[in-house]
């Protein structure tokens, strides 16, 4: 059953996400896509070749866990099985946001894993309360076949549980959390994290 309150809370949350991406860089032109769990079974997720940050109430549709839309022309995001995955992975997931930033294209297009340590910040991400950690970001390989990409993705999750969040090398970030703000939280933090860690790269570079 709909519920247009909460269609339109989500939704309001996720076009204010979007246009704070879009400010920092971080969704230029129709890159990325979010979504927000409606119930077990149904999410809100945009729809495809959207500007995010310029979304409107009507650049969303629902669509159930399969990645079907339901009662909607739209066409769901072209990643929709990515944000499944994760919904499907972890119940207690209530939004997936996906950001195409420079820094993460750039560390995902050089390194198999993002190795993150003794940041504050990391104090953001599922399970950790020191800056006294470590967390290795998993790195995909670009795929254009997104059920083949969210296989891949489901069988790391399935043997790495805790994975906070994961790349696809040369094209973005995927991070989600209990809501909206803290799926934006995390991207936040991991966005300045893997930013300091591109401008660390450059420093240590031969001149
Ligand atoms: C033009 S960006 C390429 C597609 C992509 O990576 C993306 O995040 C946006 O795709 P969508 O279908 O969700 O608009
Ligand atoms: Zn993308």
């Amino acid at each position: 059953m709909e519920n247009p309150a909460q269609i339109a809370e989500l939704s309001h949350t996720l076009i204010a996400a979007g246009r704070l991406f879009h400010q920092r860089g971080w969704v230029p032109a129709t890159g990325g896509n979010f979504s927000a769990r409606l119930d077990t079974e149904r999410m809100l997720i945009t729809a495809s070749g959207c500007h995010k940050g310029e979304l409107l109430d009507a650049d969303f549709l629902i669509a159930d866990l399969d990645g079907q839309p339901i009662n909607s022309a739209r066409k769901a995001s072209y990643e929709t099985l990515l944000h499944c995955q994760v919904y499907r992975h972890d119940p207690a997931v209530g939004s997936v946001l996906h950001t195409h930033s420079i820094a993460n294209t750039l560390l995902s297009r050089r390194f198999e894993r993002i190795h993150l340590a003794g940041y504050e910040l990391l104090k953001l991400l599922p399970g950790i309360s020191t800056h006294d950690a470590a967390v290795d970001v998993p790195v995909f390989e670009n795929d254009q076949d997104i059920a083949r990409l969210s296989a891949a993705v489901d069988a790391h999750m399935k043997k790495v549980p805790q994975t906070p969040a994961y790349v696809i090398a040369g094209h973005g970030l995927y991070a989600w959390g209990a809501t909206v703000a803290q799926a934006r939280w995390r991207v936040e933090a991991l966005e300045f994290m893997f930013e300091c860690e591109l401008q660390a790269s450059r420093l240590e570079e031969p001149k």
